[in-house]
């Protein structure tokens, strides 16, 4: 297909201590964002899941859904995820983002923020399934939304917000997930809805 890099551009390199993170406002996704963002709406088998923390019971303040390879299972807050087989869209963005990322991924996260009660609270991508230094690329389509970044032990360094663009690729890498948490606040005012897709690789048989 022609026209595959003309958005992607070079990314800029977060000046943070203790991580590598990388940030392309704009990727191509071989479609117009919208069209991309209503699909991903409007075909995805959402799930409101229950999510366990310190032991008591909470509905995850998002939708969302685990896609993969067969195989690529995912346990985090008391959840076991199967993974659902990609579809046509999700393997081709999947594509992209590996070529922008030089990385293979065998899965995807994917949340649904609804609106501005939507959110994530502040975590590490740290689970064992996914190595010791993962490889997470986030892909940002409607709502801009402000991703917080949080040094897990330098009290010194103050949060770092970036606003994740429509059609934005971020990318956490090297030593990231050790010592930054990072998530996703409510907002105050209403807005539109926003779907985010993390790609990541876990590895099979470890949870
Ligand atoms: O929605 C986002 O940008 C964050 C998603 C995230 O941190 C995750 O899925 O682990
Ligand atoms: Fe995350």
């Amino acid at each position: 297909m022609t026209g595959d890099l003309f958005d992607n551009g070079e990314p800029r390199l977060l000046d943070l201590p203790d991580a590598d993170i990388r940030y392309w406002p704009r990727v191509d996704l071989g479609a117009p964002l919208d069209r991309v963002l209503k699909e991903l709406i409007e075909q995805t088998p959402w799930r409101s899941e229950v999510i366990t923390l310190w032991g008591q019971q909470h509905p995850q303040p998002r939708l969302t859904a685990w896609f993969g390879d067969p195989g690529a299972r995912y346990t985090y807050s008391g959840l076991a995820l199967e993974p659902l087989p990609w579809t046509d869209l999700l393997s081709d963005v999947r594509r992209r983002v590996g070529t922008l990322a030089d990385a293979s991924f065998n899965s995807v996260l994917m949340n649904y923020y609804r609106d501005h009660r939507d959110s994530m609270g502040m975590h590490s991508d740290d689970e064992p399934e996914l190595g010791r230094n993962p490889v997470i690329a986030s892909l940002s389509l409607g709502e801009q939304r402000t991703f917080v970044l949080k040094h897990r032990f330098r009290k010194d360094l103050k949060p770092v917000n970036i606003e994740l663009e429509s059609g934005s690729l971020l990318l956490m890498k090297g030593a990231t997930q050790h010592h930054w948490k990072h998530g996703i606040n409510k907002l105050s005012r209403p807005c539109g809805p926003r779907v985010n897709l993390t790609f990541r690789q876990v590895s099979a048989g470890l949870t």
